[in-house]
């Protein structure tokens, strides 16, 4: 079998040309959605995915402004600054971009963020409705996991489906999204005994490690569907996941590029969330 390819890029891109109307609309209801994009230090990689989150609203119609703290900021200071767009009525979304520098506790940041403007869906409300089942802002990379899914009709319904990685943005809230689908989730992580066995038994695989090329064709099911979350970059510079593609693909039934998978995903579903903020808080 030769896997079919989950391009991230190209569902983006058709996701975003639906948002461009909706926000059209939604302007001539006078509701003009706003994100805030806070970003502390200069990490390139942060530097390079805020831009890239710019474009997607100016892109969408959704404006923006970046806050950019130096590396110095005090946590004291980042939380006022925080506190000053939740006082804000003219933005709908809040979001800090992660990593953040050693001495700001990110958890105490994440709670600072008011929960009807936490388009990450990281504040400890939102997450407790997502285990609750309940509406709310889901974490970006997973809802575009799940979009993907949906948008190629893959059944998730009594599905296998093995999570490798357990951090908090991604593989706990992807495990209890589709536990919430019927799947059967196991977690598997860096303690892990019989990694390969578990995963082999996977329908859908999804490997959020943050290690090059940890998983390869061995650990793939013949017909399962493989998401890569993993952005690694190469010494020549060039980007791959956590997945061998090529042995993994001999496998798969579907499987997620690196780049242009998952990556694009997650700035597409942070300007869904941006939408719903804005229609949220519009209706107060
Ligand atoms: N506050 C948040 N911080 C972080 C999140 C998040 O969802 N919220 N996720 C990641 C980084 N991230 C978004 O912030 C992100 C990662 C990757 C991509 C992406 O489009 N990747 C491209 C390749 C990009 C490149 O050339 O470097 C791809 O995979 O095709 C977008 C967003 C951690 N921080």
């Amino acid at each position: 079998m030769t896997a079919e390819l989950l391009n991230g890029r190209e569902l983006s891109d058709e996701l975003k040309e639906e948002m461009k109307h909706e926000v059209e609309i939604l302007k001539q209801q006078n509701i003009h959605p706003h994100l805030t994009v806070i970003l502390v230090g200069d990490n390139p990689a942060s530097k390079s995915y805020v831009k890239g989150k710019e474009k997607a609203c100016d892109f969408t119609g959704i404006s923006s402004n970046l806050i950019e703290l130096p590396e110095s900021v005090s946590e004291q200071e980042l939380l006022q600054v925080i506190e000053g767009q939740n006082n804000d009525k003219d933005v709908h979304g809040i979001l800090v971009q992660l990593p953040l520098p050693d001495h700001i506790d990110e958890q105490k940041v994440i709670h600072a963020i008011s929960p009807l403007k936490d388009v990450d869906g990281f504040h400890p409300v939102n997450i407790g409705k997502l285990v609750n089942g309940e509406e709310t802002f889901l974490p970006c990379t997973p809802y575009g996991i799940l979009t993907m899914l949906e948008s190629k009709n893959i059944e998730i319904e009594g599905k296998r489906a093995v999570i490798i990685g357990r951090s908090n943005i991604v593989g706990k809230p992807m495990g209890l999204l589709l536990l919430e689908r019927n799947a059967t989730v196991t977690y598997c992580h860096s303690r892990t005994q019989n990694l390969r066995e578990l995963a082999l038994e996977a329908d859908i695989l999804v490997v959020a490690m943050g290690r090059e090329h940890a998983v390869d064709g061995s650990y793939v099911k013949e017909g399962a569907v493989v998401i890569d979350v993993g952005i690694n970059r190469m010494d020549n510079g060039k980007l791959t996941g956590d997945v061998e593609f090529e042995s993994a693909k001999e496998k798969a039934s579907y499987i997620t590029p690196v780049p242009r998978g998952v990556g694009p995903m997650t700035i597409t579903m942070l300007l869904k969330n941006t939408i719903k903020a804005a229609k949220g808080l519009s209706e107060k």
